[in-house]
């Protein structure tokens, strides 16, 4: 049997904060080290990722999405709970696992600051122990994809923030680890970034069968990259599962929407409704456009097309399903909770 690339199971991370009182006692206080707040920043977590996935973190800010990260590389340990990525526990066996993983978090850097961005990648190769042939093929597809060209000969101060991503995602994949996280790969960096990274990306999964766990906002990533999503929210995890099941757990409706330069005549809305199957009904009609919205448990936009067909000709028809960045919105107002 095929077993996950990771495996968690119960994780829970509690963070101390030291109180802040006002004013200057108020300081000494925390300085004193009088008075902490426990925040529970990952709450009974388990989940299991198949290799070869891409897999999205999703969730609000603070929801705990980056802490559950840090665990699965290693970078802290959890309280309680356990991760297995690749049979390796990150935080026990951290040259074992260094070996399997690469890392982009937005605030680490693996490329050196004054030094030009292929002998930054050349040094981060040795270190890992690649030969200097992979080292120099891996360094030459990824400059091709990630048009890296005349980056390679600048150190890397003098990037750019989509100039330096793309780089740190060269040094991260340069040992060609089988498991890889990104913390937001994409934020901040123009579309066209955006896509070349996401290329990339799909391209390692594909060919290596790369196991890819992002954080991510953007719902052009998600859609661009994710076949399954881990949705958390107040440090639990709310969903987990294909996006297709997301989109019909929170928000299974299906849309119709038909268009007739001529307009639509008054008093539609009622007739339409009169013979439209259950489980659809019209949502609006304005100038040229009619919407009707249908429950796909109970009806089909078939039946829905051939209903109105059979009344009145259309200059168009296409059928929505709601977007991923919609069904977020509606997850994150707690639509899951
Ligand atoms: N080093 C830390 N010390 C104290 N509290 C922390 C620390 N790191 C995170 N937290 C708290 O833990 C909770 C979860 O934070 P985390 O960074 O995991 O969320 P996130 O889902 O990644 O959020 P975002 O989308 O904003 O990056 C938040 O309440 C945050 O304030």
């Amino acid at each position: 049997m095929n077993t996950p690339a990771i495996v968690a199971r119960q994780l829970t991370k509690d963070y101390s904060i030291a109180d802040r009182g006002d004013g200057l006692r108020g300081s000494l206080r925390t300085l004193a080290g009088r008075r902490t707040t426990k925040v529970r920043a990952v709450d009974d977590v388990s989940f299991e990722i198949p290799r070869g996935a891409i897999v999205g973190f999703l969730g609000p800010n603070g929801a705990g999405k980056s802490t559950t990260i840090k665990m699965m590389t290693g970078i802290i340990r959890p309280d309680t709970g356990d991760v297995s990525v690749l049979g390796v526990d990150p935080a026990r066996q951290r040259i074992r696992n260094a070996q399997q993983i690469g890392v982009v978090f937005g605030q680490r850097s693996q490329l050196s600051w004054d030094v030009p961005v292929r002998e930054s990648l050349r040094l981060v190769a040795s270190i890992y122990g690649v030969t200097r042939a992979d080292t120099e093929s891996v360094i030459a597809s990824a400059a091709a994809e990630l048009e890296l060209g005349p980056l390679l000969a600048k150190p890397t101060r003098q990037l750019s923030l989509g100039q330096k991503m793309r780089c740190e995602i060269a040094a991260a994949l340069i040992h060609r680890p089988p498991v890889v996280y990104l913390d937001e790969p994409t934020i901040g960096l123009d579309v066209q970034v955006k896509e070349l990274i996401r290329g990339y990306l799909q391209r390692i999964n594909r060919e290596f069968g790369t196991t890819i766990v992002l954080t991510t906002h953007d719902m052009g990533d998600v859609e661009a990259l994710c076949q399954s999503v881990l949705v958390i929210d107040a440090g639990r995890v709310v969903f987990d599962g294909a996006i297709h099941d997301l989109k019909d757990t929170v928000e299974p409706r299906r849309t119709v929407i038909f268009r007739r330069s001529s307009g639509w005549s008054e008093g539609i809305v009622e007739e339409l409704n009169a013979v439209l199957p259950d489980g659809a009904r019209v949502e609006e009609a304005q100038d040229a456009v009619l919407t009707v919205v249908l429950d796909p448990l109970t009806t089909t936009s078939g039946r829905v097309v051939s209903a109105v067909a059979s009344r009145y000709e259309s200059d168009e028809v296409s059928v929505h399903e709601p977007t991923i960045e919609a069904v977020v919105r509606q997850i994150y107002a707690g639509a899951l909770a």
